[in-house]
């Protein structure tokens, strides 16, 4: 926990400005404490702890060595941004992370001036980086320094690379730090991996580094004394001292790797770094889940174990309760696609873990494809599948598969190429916040043609949604949030592309949902009974959507509401609404119920869809005043 007693420096740290006066020990000392309201609060709730865990020392030695925030730093992804907020002014409040209200678990700049971006996507820090110190040059602030850092999970993202391309070419400086900890979320795939497990093999790193630091030691960190080092360094590359040949032949000079946890060492490459000329790529070798040994032991678990009690047998979790989600009747679902039909795979971009697709790399391995946090290939690479007869599936978050928007325009749609997006985590993710909700897919995937889009609203219609959309030979989309999921005591109708299946009847009424907001719709409709007759309808498909049904409950009596976990702007309730326009009905009696046009905060999710009154009580209210009923009942 935070308590000013037992972390008296981090107490004492209005921002991080002092670190730069402080020696070594007193830097460790300052390490120690952080690991300490790291294992103790993290403990209390999901949330990024292994890596938070292994980037402390580097996080120290950059604000110990740089004048942050008028230099820039820029943490890819964010998730490892918990050090960098307990020494900028944010360790007072750092009990609230990832709670309502509470601190964000990324950076975000109405926090504080040190964060720069809000982000939660990864790959994209370089290129931000590369923009700041163009930036800078052209307003004539050169002293500026900007450091990126990078994991070596991100680091293989495309976007990556278009950033290196132009940071050689520019020329301005810029610092680089390839946070190397052999981990994405699973052990990182690719030959990226493999060329950084080479450069971890070089001697600079296993041996022959002391001779570089004693260099080190014996030149003045500053000005053209640096400069002289790296001359003799840039001849250590011709000794074979130094690797990195595939970064400095892009004109980006290649340093290390060194020790990530030694921040004497740390200080002294980066007091080198930030004097030299052009673009840096510093290789830092780090431990993910450093300090605490169950998390660098299980990496994996530990990137947001659930909460846990730390006992003498290593750390316990409490048994979940409650239903089982949708991401494992879809990894289940996949699973026996796979077994049953040859031409099934499944590509993932690095979400192995959290889509729970470890069973399925484990029996069908050579028809599971792990391409790296790269979305965009992931797409392009599913099309170029599904071009050789194959029926891949793209088993992805809803919010990153933003990423390879275009890939799922031109690669997929408009060649009509049957490739099936399960999207995972549609609807609001909880503590992730704004990165991370999956708001956006209904209205980004339903405008392309040839597309088929369908949502489960429980359990058992998962698996058919997915056996109809390998019938079918077009592109498809399902999509379902990180959630229980509800089993009903009913056979499902058959799944016809199209129609939608009623669950309820009811005159007084309809609501017509879409995907896992059918449970709060029917809770609702039994919240009401006694006052109104709701009928609810499972709408199951966006595109193409029921016009028969459409026609049916707009031109009858009663209200209508569309539901869904998504935005108001372009989902559901607008493709109802254009349906009903395009049959010419009298829609006002239709009320579209989604989130707002606005991005959602973290938190509980069951809270914030209250807050935007798609819980079943505040489902009900709007019954109620749809039906011109008083809603002093549910209060
Ligand atoms: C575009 C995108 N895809 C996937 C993710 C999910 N994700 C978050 S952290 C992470 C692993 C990142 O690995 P690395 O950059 O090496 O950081 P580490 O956790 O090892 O410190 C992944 C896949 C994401 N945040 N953004
Ligand atoms: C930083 C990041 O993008 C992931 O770690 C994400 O937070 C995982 O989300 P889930 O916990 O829903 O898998
Ligand atoms: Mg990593």
């Amino acid at each position: 926990m935070t308590s000013a007693a037992r972390h008296p420096l981090l107490a004492a740290l209005g921002d991080s400005r002092p670190l730069r006066d402080y020696s070594h020990e007193k830097l460790d000392e300052v390490a120690a404490e952080i690991r300490d309201v790291l294992c103790n609060l993290l403990a209390t709730r999901t949330a990024h702890f292994a890596s938070n865990l292994g980037v402390v020392e580097l996080c120290l030695a950059l604000h110990a060595e740089y004048d942050f925030p008028r230099d820039r730093l820029i943490w890819d992804t964010g998730h490892q941004i918990y050090p960098h907020k307990l020494i900028t002014g944010r360790y007072h409040d750092f009990a609230s992370i990832r709670t309502a209200g509470g601190l964000m678990g990324y950076p975000n700049p109405a926090e504080s001036d040190y964060d720069l971006f809000m982000t939660g996507h990864a790959g994209s820090s370089v290129s931000t980086a590369v923009g700041l110190r163009s930036g800078d040059y052209v307003q004539n602030e050169r002293d500026r320094k900007t450091v990126a850092v990078i994991g070596d999970g991100a680091f293989p993202s495309g976007i990556v690379f278009e950033a290196l391309n132009n940071a050689g070419e520019l020329g301005d400086d810029l610092t680089i730090v390839l946070n190397d900890n052999k981990m994405s979320i699973c052990p990182r795939t690719g030959a990226m991996a493999k060329y950084l497990d080479r450069l971890r093999g070089n001697p600079f790193y296993t041996g022959l580094k002391s001779e570089v630091v004693r260099l080190l030691d014996h030149v003045p960190m500053f000005g053209d004394p640096a400069e002289r080092l790296l001359a003799q360094m840039k001849e250590g590359v011709k000794a074979g001292l130094l690797g990195g040949m595939l970064f400095e032949e892009l004109d980006i000079r290649y340093i290390g790797p060194i020790d990530g946890h030694d921040i004497q060492l740390l200080r002294k490459y980066l007091q080198l770094v930030r004097n030299m000329s052009g673009p840096v790529l510093l290789h830092v070798v780090t431990e993910k889940g450093h300090g605490y040994k169950p998390a660098a032991e299980d990496p994996v678990f530990f990137h947001t174990p659930p909460a846990f009690k730390d006992t003498d047998e290593g750390p316990v979790t409490l048994p979940s309760s409650g239903l089982p989600p949708y991401t494992n009747h879809a990894r289940d679902a996949i699973l026996r696609a796979m077994q049953n039909d040859h031409r099934v795979t499944v590509i993932t971009a690095a979400m192995c873990q959290g889509n729970k697709l470890e069973p399925v790399r484990e029996q069908v391995p050579d028809r599971f494809f792990d391409v790296g946090i790269c979305e965009s290939h992931a797409v392009a690479f599913a099309a170029g599948q599904a071009k050789t007869g194959l029926r891949p599936i793209v088993d992805i978050y809803s919010t990153f598969l933003q990423r390879s928007y275009d890939q799922v325009f031109q690669e997929v749609a408009l060649q009509d190429l049957p490739v099936i997006f399960m999207m995972d985590r549609a609807g609001l993710t909880g503590p992730d916040g704004p990165t991370h909700h999956g708001v956006y897919d209904i209205g980004y995937m339903r405008l392309f043609p040839n597309m088929v889009l369908m949502a489960p609203g429980y359990a058992a219609e998962l698996e058919l949604m997915l056996q109809k959309a390998l019938e079918i030979d077009h592109p498809s989309g399902i999509r379902y949030p990180k959630a229980s999921a509800p089993q009903l005591d009913r056979i499902p109708d058959e799944i016809v592309i199209g129609k939608s299946e009623v669950l309820r009847d009811g005159g007084d009424g309809t609501i017509v949902a879409y995907g896992a907001m059918l449970e709060h719709a029917l809770a609702a409709a039994d919240l009401l009974s006694g006052e109104l007759n709701v009928r609810v309808i499972n709408a199951r498909f966006v595109k193409p959507i029921d016009e028969a049904m459409i026609a049916d409950v707009v031109g009858g009596d009663g209200f209508v509401i569309t539901l869904e976990e998504g935005t108001t702007v372009g989902g559901f309730g607008s493709a109802f609404l254009e349906s009903a326009a395009r049959q010419r009905l009298d829609t006002r009696r239709v009320r579209t119920l989604a989130l707002p046009d606005q991005f959602v905060g973290h938190g509980d999710r069951s809270q914030l869809l209250d807050e935007s009154q798609l819980s079943p009580r505040g489902i009900a209210d709007v019954c109620r005043e749809e039906a011109g009923i008083s809603n002093s009942v549910s209060t």
